[in-house]
């Protein structure tokens, strides 16, 4: 038809006229499409969306919601109908975006084929369960008392996808979509939380009440695999509709229970003693805590296994030569766990105690003693505490001993080998020195003063030793004696413990320095396996000196090179002490000589090691120390299981880097996770031309974090949002549904990643 392109502007469109919009409206419709000024609606659904009284304000990003079978049934594409300009619907010719200048609209225009509504979801059906009945009337069941609209409630993800059945009945169930949602992360519903939602039932009878909805929708829906997997999935629940319309659930499962690993109590047994954070402490230095007390048990410890674990040795494949498993690709879980812990340790804080704010340059004590008794068994006479502290200098965590009383320092004589000590740092089987020095910081000051003590009353100060700290170690004692599971004593690790504590022994001696009282099971920390410290260093010698120069008696100080025989002798007793573990109670005798006699007889020790513990277990040592030499003790009786440790010592820093290098890209999530943030959070700030493509991101990002369990009730669920963006890190092909409230649109994490890289590269130009 020829068209005089001049005055039909000017002749309004029949298309307006007959049915009130013009389907060519943007499309090169020469005609007028406004009446009196007015422009015309283009669609029908922005008519039906101005006809509709006013709605409750939305919130700006789009809460993924379920919709009710009256939503779904009645559901015209109107996309985000209520918001200034639609985005993805996929019946509207707005949802064909212009074409732009920086290239993202070739690409998010894809998406304009892939668009879905809500209606076209499908929903998952397990394979052996029935198939329900179409409903043959409106879905309002006599049997069922209509539940009350409560629209404002929040609504379930999963229930999105049952309301339409058919077409996925038949689908095997596939948990390695991105919908699989382990049911192991609902700790709310272990601690008895009720449904709150309130449309929602676990009733039996709703079940077989429930009609379906008519709609059956395959046609344009992708494979069940990533339909189904794009949401929560709970395998155990059976799903319907009830006669108001509503989704309800029925529920099979019993709530997960956290793994007995996880347990508070288990979590608080491996650091700080427990009473340390009961509200009222027995601890002199932590008061009551305030604040609100948590009603319930809702704060659960770190997911430690974010990953499945290995199967059971007797059933895991030996992978051929050109194979790998899951397993290789991330760092074992017993070192996770162990790293995990030790952070959690570190930054385990303690808002309300009677702890001073600050000692000297420390501050942020938190008490990391296990025993209950704060009197000494090392320095009789002293109480010993210790707390996990951050230093001012340098921000870095340090294990600060509180020694009180120490009225017997009134000067800086005894801190004389404080120096030679500090030099040891670098020895590995030494907790290094940092810091001593005496405080008032622990005698509450304001209270002395006010009753009218001299301020610089010697007799209230303390005296801190300030060491590196090792979280979550235990002393030997502890490990080996005192633990729930207390760890077998072997050969092998004795020879470990020997050679580690002569190497501290002697690096000591060569600085004329004596260990003295850390040569203790109570003073040796265990950081790792088989590795141990010295712990407590250089006390004895401020105390000894302090105590010798306090009293009127000039008495001699003990020779170095009789405190040098007495470590050995330490040395000796440590090891008998560890390997009369191996015998029998009845043949643990306090006599030395029939201790090492029994050991010979009814322990698997092996000659030479018994040799090793005669040595150092001699009386001769004590009374002639300096035939001792400790040097030729050690090439004569180390030197050849040197090698065996130093091998051991390599085999486990060769394994510690490879599982280091595997998490070298570690980051990566987190990059991903920021530029994706970056870009929601200044997308109205920013002009990043198609809005399209970044509606999508937003919803991906919104959808990341809305989980669901089988009642509707959101949960914490790292294990999708790890999922998810590992897939969207890798940009692999697999599609997902992407959710809002009015609206589903299908892409793949390749597409999503193409959008997010170009976004974040736009915003940075
Ligand atoms: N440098 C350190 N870093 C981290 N933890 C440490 C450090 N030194 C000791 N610990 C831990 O602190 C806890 C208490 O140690 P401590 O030496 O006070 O033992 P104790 O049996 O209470 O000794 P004492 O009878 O002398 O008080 C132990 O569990 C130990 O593992």
């Amino acid at each position: 038809m020829n068209i005089n392109l001049d005055s039909a502007k000017n002749v309004l469109c029949k298309n307006i006229l007959i049915y009130g919009y013009c389907k060519f409206q943007d499309k090169g419709c020469a005609f007028s499409h406004s009446r009196g000024g007015q422009p015309a609606a283009s669609q029908p659904q922005q008519k039906e969306t101005a006809a509709r009284p006013s709605q409750e304000p939305r919130e700006a990003a789009p809460r993924a919601r379920t919709l009710n079978a009256d939503q779904v049934n009645g559901f015209v594409a109107n996309s985000f109908a209520d918001q200034p300009k639609k985005k993805f619907n996929a019946n509207s010719p707005l949802f064909q975006p212009a074409v732009g200048s920086n290239g993202i609209s070739n690409l998010s225009s894809k998406f304009s084929n892939l668009s879905a509504s809500v209606k076209d979801s499908p929903q998952f059906q397990p394979e052996n369960e029935a198939p329900q009945p179409q409903p043959s009337q409106p879905p309002h069941s006599s049997q069922q008392p209509q539940q009350p609209q409560q629209p404002q409630q929040p609504q379930t993800q999963p229930s999105r996808f049952q309301q339409s059945s058919g077409p996925f009945s038949s689908k095997k169930f596939n948990v390695s979509t991105p919908s699989f949602t382990p049911t192991g992360f609902d700790y709310s519903q272990a601690s008895g939380a009720s449904n709150t939602t309130g449309t929602l039932s676990s009733t039996p009878q709703n079940l077989n009440a429930a009609p379906q909805p008519n709609r059956q929708l395959n046609s344009v829906m992708p494979p069940a695999s990533s339909v189904v997997g794009s949401h929560s999935f709970v395998p155990s629940a059976a799903s319907g509709i009830s006669s108001g319309g509503q989704v309800q659930v029925q529920v099979q499962a019993q709530p997960p229970q956290p793994p007995s690993h996880m347990t508070p109590s288990n979590i608080m047994g491996t650091g700080v003693n427990p009473r340390f954070f009961n509200s009222v402490s027995p601890h002199p230095h932590v008061g009551s805590m305030r604040g609100p007390q948590p009603t319930q048990p809702s704060i659960y410890p770190l997911q430690y296994h974010l990953y499945a674990p290995a199967p059971p040795p007797h059933l895991s494949v030996t992978p051929q030569d050109h194979e790998s498993d899951a397993q290789s690709l991330f760092i074992p879980n017993d070192l996770r766990e162990s790293l995990h812990r030790k952070n959690e340790a570190s930054l385990q804080t303690m808002q309300h105690s009677n702890l001073p704010d600050h000692v000297n340059s420390y501050h942020s004590l938190v008490p990391i003693d296990k025993s209950y008794d704060p009197i000494s068994k090392s320095w009789p006479g002293k109480t010993s505490l210790l707390f996990k502290c951050f230093s001012n200098a340098d921000g870095n965590l340090y294990a600060l001993r509180k020694i009180e009383p120490c009225t017997e320092i009134v000067d800086e004589t005894p801190f004389k080998t404080i120096k030679r000590w500090r030099s040891l740092s670098s020895n590995a089987n030494i907790v290094a020195l940092r810091d001593a020095f005496t405080t008032m910081a622990f005698s509450n000051n304001n209270l002395l003063l006010a009753n009218g003590a001299h301020e610089k009353d010697v007799s209230n100060s303390s005296l801190c030793f300030v060491y590196d700290y090792y979280p979550n170690s235990s002393t030997l004692l502890e490990y080996h004696k005192k633990g729930v599971r207390p760890a077998p004593v072997t050969e092998d690790i004795l020879w470990a413990y020997l050679i580690q504590l002569v190497n501290a022994i002697s690096a000591a001696h060569a600085k004329k320095l004596a260990v003295r009282s850390s040569i203790d099971l109570s003073k040796i920390i265990v950081t790792g396996k088989n590795r141990i410290k010295l712990s407590a260093c250089g006390i004895s010698d401020v105390l000894d000196s302090a105590a010798a120069s306090s009293s009127n008696t000039t008495k001699a100080e003990t020779p170095l090179e009789l405190l040098k025989a007495q470590d050995c002798c330490s040395l000796g007793k440590l090891l008998l002490e560890l390997s009369a573990m191996q015998l029998p109670a009845n043949l643990r005798t306090p006599a030395v000589a029939t201790l090492i006699k029994n050991l010979q007889n009814s322990s698997q020790l092996s000659d030479s090691f018994i040799q090793v513990l005669r040595i150092l277990n001699d009386e001769h040592l004590i009374q002639e120390p300096w035939d001792f030499d400790l040097e030729a003790f050690t090439r004569e009786h180390l030197t050849s299981r040197m090698m065996s440790v130093v091998n051991n010592l390599e085999n486990s820093h060769d394994a510690i880097e490879s599982h280091l290098s595997s998490e070298l890209e570690n980051a990566r999530l987190f990059r991903l996770m920021t530029k994706i943030n970056y870009i929601v959070n200044n997308a109205a700030k920013l002009d990043l031309g198609n809005k399209n493509s970044l509606r999508i991101i937003q919803v991906f990002q919104d959808n990341l974090f809305n989980s669901v369990d089988s009642n509707g009730k959101k949960v914490i669920n790292m294990d999708k949002v790890l999922t998810n963006l590992n897939k969207l890190d890798c940009g692999i092909d697999e599609k997902t549904l992407l959710v809002t409230d009015d609206e589903c649109v299908v892409v793949t994490y390749r597409e999503i990643k193409e959008l997010v890289d170009t976004h974040f590269r736009l915003m940075r130009e």
